[in-house]
């Protein structure tokens, strides 16, 4: 993550220039949401009582399968529908109330931009910008022939809208919401209809912006497309906000599956090294494979011990006489974390 260039040296800056908001100042985050939680006429909640946390500089997966109310979050986020109770701010500014304010600085990719039909891709991407009172005439094509490009369609730019495939309407939305700076992306599932190579491209994009300071929320049901790009997620499920933080955080809390494999004879030693080193769950697996016997164990610190990091593990194991034949430390992927905590698999329709 990137802190804004200069941003300790505001308090010296004149009255007039710019404000960098210095990080960690209140309302310095890009997106903040208190109790968010939508009731929809049917009595569905769709998101209950969601506190969602988005940093500033952030690339931010907002993670979930189908219809575990991403979407209805991000509307929500954007004003497009009303909440049942709860509180948005946006870029540090309370939402609606400023939303003439503040939704200029932020682009969106929703599902369903009104787009039309009969008019290309160029065409259409004028017409937005036409609407936009703070945009320049003068510069109009140059800024759409720029977003086009920016997303891979300069080849496809006059071609009828309808006769884009679904990954080349994703790309067009994507077009939209860079068409002028931004500081917030709000990417309701980009990389839908979008084939893998597609699929590396918004990853890349993703990483482009974040890079010259667009905070960027991103959805996604599919984990594993976007989890590589993200300093922070948030995952969704059945409404509620199961769990979010910095990425890394949230598989280093969990605990690791230790794997030993040495010769029968040191078995033994080998879990009284590994239970006097506070791991748990040890288990001998039987049979021998190769010469080795394999014992297996956990670092769940359930006694709120500090958990020992491998090398401490391999190296007391070789001090107690253990010959080591295989050792291997393995942390949960975010996918298994997600699976640990709903019991379901990340993209199981609810
Ligand atoms: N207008 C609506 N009226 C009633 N129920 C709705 C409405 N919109 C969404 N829902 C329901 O709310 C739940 C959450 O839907 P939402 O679209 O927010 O999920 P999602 O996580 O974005 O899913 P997906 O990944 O499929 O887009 C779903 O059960 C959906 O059927």
């Amino acid at each position: 993550m990137t802190t804004p260039a200069g941003a300790t040296a505001t308090a010296a800056a004149p009255a007039s220039a710019p404000v960098v908001p210095h990080p960690g100042a209140v309302g310095d985050d890009a997106v903040r949401t208190h109790g968010l939680t939508k009731r929809f006429r049917t009595g569905q909640v769709a998101v209950d009582r969601v506190d969602l946390l988005v940093p500033r500089g952030a690339v931010y997966g907002f993670l979930g399968p189908n219809g575990s109310g991403k979407t209805t979050t991000i509307r929500m986020l954007l004003g497009l529908v009303a909440p049942t109770a709860g509180e948005v701010h946006l870029l540090g500014s309370p939402m609606p109330r400023d939303a003439g304010r503040v939704l200029p600085r932020v682009g969106a990719l929703v599902e369903g931009p009104a787009f039309q039909p009969y008019l290309s891709g160029r065409a259409n991407l004028a017409r937005l910008d036409a609407v936009d009172a703070s945009a320049d005439p003068r510069t109009a094509r140059a800024r759409s022939d720029a977003a086009l490009d920016r997303v891979g369609l300069g080849a496809a730019a006059d071609k009828r809208y309808r006769q884009y495939s679904l990954g080349m309407k994703q790309r067009l939305g994507l077009a939209a919401a860079l068409l002028r700076p931004r500081d917030l992306l709000v990417l309701d599932e980009p990389t839908n209809g979008l084939d893998p190579q597609g699929t590396r491209e918004v990853r890349h994009l993703v990483r482009e912006l974040a890079d010259a300071g667009t905070t960027v929320l991103v959805s996604s049901h599919l984990l594993a497309e976007i989890e590589q790009v993200c300093t922070h997620v948030g995952i969704m499920g059945g409404g509620r906000l199961l769990l979010q933080g910095p990425r890394a955080d949230l598989t280093a809390r969990r605990a690791a599956h230790v794997m030993v494999r040495t010769a029968p004879a040191d078995v033994d030693a080998a879990v009284v090294e590994l239970r006097r080193l506070g791991l748990v769950d040890v288990t001998v697996e039987q049979g021998v494979v190769d010469g080795g016997v394999t014992v297996v164990a956990s670092d769940a610190a359930d006694d709120g011990r500090e958990r020992p990091a491998p090398q401490d593990v391999a190296a007391a194991l070789v001090r107690a006489g253990v010959g080591l034949l295989a050792f291997d430390v393995r942390r949960p992927s975010l996918e298994q974390v997600f699976v640990e905590l709903t019991g379901e698999g990340f993209d199981v329709a609810r």
